[in-house]
């Protein structure tokens, strides 16, 4: 049997960072971008007024109180995005106001509150130092500086950043745009009528919702019934329209397992058993054309656990992505279980915050069973019991990964 390490392996190499892409930065959110950028100007772009007030000369009204006041002559009223730029010389002063141009000559800000508020004349209660509430050029980045490394994946911060450093568009990797597709005869639309042995395709629905939660574009195909021809022909349409294909059911010992019938075939594709609980049958490779595609088994736990240890993290590195993992956590359990011990088991548990730290229960009443979707709903996180671990008792810790 395959590590879960070797067939991770296998996926990543399967895939690498699509091609970069310029985007406009309201289109840039959570994308990676694909090249340095670095600052051409001075951030702030001239020293402007941290303070809604005056611009002063510091030595007119260093000796200013509120019981012996300065008087200064008032020579202009600058706002935010004035041009003007008086020559502040000595008795005199500008009102200004937060993130106005600090005018030639001044060299400090009086806060409108030490003052009278004059507009031809003020009063100035207080005195004050060289540079006190000027934000200076350069103070948060010089030309050359870099603002934000290639490689960094892009939140609202540095979208802020590439914004105020005068980026309009970004060099990024492109989303990844990846095909879904359940296969089972027993599969139907989620509400429609069922006959005896049917039931709602659920794992199409799933993939669909992952591959969006993790940055990709889903093609939700949906369900394809157990019929080689079509699965073929499904495929076929594919092939050069998306980054990676996705699929679930039909790769285990079954005789109507589809996916497995259709692939085994294909040279680039292989079908192996993977020591872990659920997500034992498992295929990866590449279609004729090159296109990615991970065959993952049918049953629902099972699909949504294959796809967070080995698709989300190729997802992930085709989006340019360096943090291909989840984050874990540490956490007590709270009610035990026996793991199955030949098999690495990812157990979905509901994750509480403890007085102690995190706490882990079971998310389904039945445990890791691979068929308890309903119970799935209760999973933030998979906690990881390594093969040959005995019975998993309350108060012991456990790694889990959030999902
Ligand atoms: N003789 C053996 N039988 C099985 C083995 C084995 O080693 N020997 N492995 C078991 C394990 S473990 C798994 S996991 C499953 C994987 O089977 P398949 O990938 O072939 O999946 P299916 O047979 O198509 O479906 C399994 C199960 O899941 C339900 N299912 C499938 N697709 C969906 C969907 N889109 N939405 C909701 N539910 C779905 C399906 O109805 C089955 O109940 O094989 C075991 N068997
Ligand atoms: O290994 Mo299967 O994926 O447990 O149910």
């Amino acid at each position: 049997m395959r590590t879960i390490e070797e067939h991770l392996a296998a996926a990543l190499a399967l895939v690498r960072p699509l091609d970069p892409q310029e985007v406009a930065l309201e289109d840039a959110l959570d994308l990676v971008l694909a090249l340095d950028v670095t600052c051409a100007v001075e951030l702030p772009r001239f020293d402007n007024s941290a303070m809604d007030g005056y611009a002063v000369r510091a030595s007119d009204v260093a000796a200013a109180t509120a019981a012996d006041p300065v008087r200064l002559v008032v020579l202009a009223d600058l706002a935010a995005g004035s041009a003007e730029h008086p020559e502040v010389g000595p008795g005199t002063c500008a009102r200004i106001m937060t993130g106005a141009p600090v005018p030639p000559g001044a060299d400090a800000i009086v806060p409108v509150e030490l003052t009278d508020g004059g507009l031809t004349q003020v009063r100035i209660d207080a005195g004050t130092r060289a540079g006190t509430h000027v934000r200076r050029a350069g103070e948060d980045a010089r030309p050359g500086d870099l603002v934000l490394a290639a490689g960094t994946t892009l939140g609202p911060q540095q979208i802020a950043a590439a914004a105020a450093a005068g980026f309009a568009r970004l060099l990024v990797h492109r989303r990844p745009r990846i095909a879904v597709l359940s296969t089972g005869s027993e599969l139907v639309a989620p509400g429609a009528e069922l006959r005896r042995g049917q039931i709602p395709d659920s794992n199409s629905f799933l993939l669909a919702a992952a591959v969006r939660a993790a940055g990709g574009i889903a093609v939700r195909i949906g369900a394809v019934p157990d019929d080689a021809a079509t699965l073929r022909r499904v495929l076929a349409e594919q092939q050069g329209q998306v980054d990676a294909i996705v699929t679930s059911g039909g790769v285990s010992m079954g005789a109507y397992d589809v996916v497995k019938e259709v692939l085994t075939a294909e040279p680039g594709m292989e079908f192996v058993q993977v020591a872990m609980q659920p997500g034992k049958p498992q295929g990866l490779g590449t279609l004729t054309d090159g296109t990615p595609l991970f065959a993952l088994p049918g049953n629902p736990v099972s699909a949504f656990v294959s796809f967070e240890v080995f698709v989300r993290p190729a997802l992930r590195r085709l989006a340019g992505r360096m943090d291909l993992g989840r984050p874990e956590v540490c956490a007590t359990v709270v009610d035990g279980w026996q793991p199955p011990g030949e098999r690495t088991q990812y157990m979905p548990v509901a994750l509480e915050r403890g007085p102690a730290g995190w706490l882990a229960r079971r998310a389904a009443r039945g445990g890791s069973g691979s068929h308890l979707v309903a119970g799935l709903a209760g999973a933030q996180g998979l906690a990881v019991v390594g093969a040959g671990a005995g019975e998993v008792r309350p108060g012991d810790s456990v790694r889990v990964l959030v999902v």
